[in-house]
């Protein structure tokens, strides 16, 4: 049994714990605990569009089930479809006049859930109750997003000050704030202003002194960039502004200085990690930097990659619900009756001499949704069934239904977000192609190891360092290899790769039985993730706080 404060009868409530990780109770504790807050747009299951809802979904989970007392902060996204997730989320009672400059006092509410020995806490506002995602609706993005996530940062600042929601850790009475001495994690753009606040207004006015930032890139291409006068919308003091300051790059439409949040981050944080070491080195580089790479050069000594971990509880094949038969290492039957009811489902004949291959993402540029498209007739030719799961951009999406239209015997394009649809489109696959230009870490090559699906993914970022590629001329050809990489992104070096997949498929399958089990029984544990983390915060930690302006 667990406790959640119930902040409408001011006690605690008593339930079941949702614990997700089987080794919850077996990890082993950290020398020294901390108070940890996590800031983010996203966080699975309440709200998710992407990898940044899985991971702040899962790593502190990891880090409490270490000893750590762990807080994430998100918005409350009330949006007609998911509102019942919420259900779980008590109002704490507490609300918080928050200055945001030029945009007046705006009032926050505090929703708070205690489950998987994490403090989850929705801060509610006006803003965040609409249709759509949580970033757009159908009419496209929406304009007030620098306003909606600058909310979301200093309301995660005020969360550890006013909550009282302490006391879950055993032994101490319940009902007191984290209080000031804490490590903030602030993920992406939508959180960078929690180091410009912590560093320009609070450690100003004798708070968070002892407080550290660390803060997480998932993904350098979106940075919140808006014009200058903006800066007056954030109720930082004007001495702030050169933190954030920044000229449009010469390619953008709008020329003229502008605010950019996720400079701000990057130059206030005491420490910045990034999903691989791949994707930490790419982008100190001006082909990776997204034009912030002499920003990153400058702070590479605090620059760390950590790879991203699978939450073992949701991607498991031997319990998946969403899939119709379960499978591990050890027996395999389970997947080929996977693949065969997603056969069934896709309208091909079940076949399973077939190759199967898969595709799953957002239709973004990123993930390479156009080479994936363009290699469907040399898939079709090479004898492979190819279904291709994604939403996004509408020019894609007309692609994809193009594309069955013109190959009906050999693709599918499933338009759409389904969560049961990837599982078993991960599970059901032999092969899973991931041509992403860029891939900080990646989780599907992940999903889908564990799932003895192989990877055949662009060389680059977290893809490069999470996929071992196999080689037939190695000295111990079974003993190796998890998967296929390739470069440069484009069709024809994609297919040759597959072309290599399929010859091992078809002529020495016991090797490709091997490959498979090889990922399916790899160390992809969040928990190997957490205690990377717990260095680089005991790092932070050893320095004093960054003072850089
Ligand atoms: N149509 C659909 N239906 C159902 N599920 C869908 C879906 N489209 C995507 N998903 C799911 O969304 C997640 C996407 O994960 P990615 O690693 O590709 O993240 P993304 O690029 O969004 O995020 C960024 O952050 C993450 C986390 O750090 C990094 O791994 C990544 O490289 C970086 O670009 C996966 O769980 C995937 O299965």
């Amino acid at each position: 049994m667990y406790t959640c404060w119930n902040g409408m009868n001011g006690r605690y409530t008593m339930g079941v714990p949702l614990i997700k990780f089987d080794s919850y109770m077996a990890v082993e504790q950290a020398e020294t605990p901390l108070d940890i807050v996590f800031v983010s747009a996203e966080v699975a299951p309440w709200s998710k569009t992407g990898g940044l809802g899985d991971v702040v979904g899962s790593l502190p989970i990891a880090l409490a089930a270490r000893g750590h007392r762990v807080m994430v902060v998100a918005p409350r996204y009330i949006n007609g479809k998911s509102d019942a997730l919420y259900a779980g989320a008590f109002d704490t009672g507490c609300r918080v006049p928050l200055d945001m400059g030029a945009c007046g006092t705006q009032e926050v509410a505090f929703f708070h859930q205690h489950s998987d020995g994490v403090d989850w806490v929705f801060v509610d506002h006006p803003s965040y109750h609409r249709p759509g995602n949580p970033y757009q609706d159908e009419n496209g993005v929406f304009g007030d997003n620098q306003f909606r996530y600058a909310l979301l940062s200093l309301a995660a600042c005020e969360a550890p000050l006013q909550l009282n929601i302490g006391g879950f850790r055993s032994g101490s009475p319940p009902g007191f704030p984290y209080g000031d001495k804490v490590v903030f994690v602030a993920n992406d753009w939508h959180a960078g202003l929690v180091p410009s606040y912590i560093a320009g207004k609070y450690r100003r006015a004798g708070v968070y002194k002892d407080a550290r930032c660390i803060f997480a890139i998932h993904n350098l291409s979106h940075q919140g960039v808006e014009p200058a006068a903006t800066f007056s919308n954030f109720g930082l003091p004007e001495d702030w502004y050169d933190p954030l300051s920044w000229e449009y790059p010469s390619w953008a439409s709008i020329n003229g200085p502008a605010v950019n949040i996720l400079k701000g981050a990057l130059v206030a944080s005491d420490r910045i990690v990034t999903v691989s070491q791949g994707y930490a080195w790419e982008i100190t580089t001006p082909e990776g930097g997204w034009g912030l790479h002499g920003v990153l050069q400058a702070r590479q000594h605090v620059l760390n990659g950590i790879t991203n971990g699978v939450d073992t509880a949701e991607w498991d094949p031997q319990t998946d619900a969403h899939t119709p038969a379960p499978f591990c290492a050890n027996d395999l039957r389970g997947k080929a009756d996977c693949k065969a009811a997603l056969q069934r489902e896709l309208g091909f004949k079940v076949n399973h001499e077939v190759p199967l291959v898969g595709w799953i993402g957002r239709l973004d540029h990123q993930k390479g949704p156009d080479l994936a498209l363009e290699a469907v007739p040399g898939l079709a030719a090479r004898g492979c069934e190819f279904v291709m799961l994604g939403s996004g951009d509408a020019e894609y999406e007309n692609a994809m239904r193009a594309a069955e239209a013109e190959h009906p015997a050999s693709f599918r394009g499933w338009v759409g977000f389904s969560v049961p649809v990837a599982h078993r489109i991960i599970a059901g696959c032999d092969i899973l192609l991931m041509p992403s230009r860029f891939e900080p870490c990646g989780l599907n090559q992940l999903f889908a190891m564990r799932y003895g699906t192989i990877p055949i993914a662009h060389a680059t970022g977290g893809l490069r360092d999470t996929i071992q590629d196999y080689s037939p001329y190695a000295s111990e050809p079974s003993g190796k290899g998890t998967g296929w990489t390739f470069s440069p992104p484009d069709p024809g070096s994609m297919l040759r790769a597959v072309d290599a997949a399929l010859e091992t498929r078809w002529h020495r399958p016991e090797e490709w039985q091997a490959i498979m089990r090889n990922g399916m029984t790899a160390d992809l544990s969040w928990n190997r993730a957490a205690l990377q983390y717990e260095q680089i915060f005991n790092w932070a930690l050893m320095d004093a706080p960054v003072r850089a302006y």
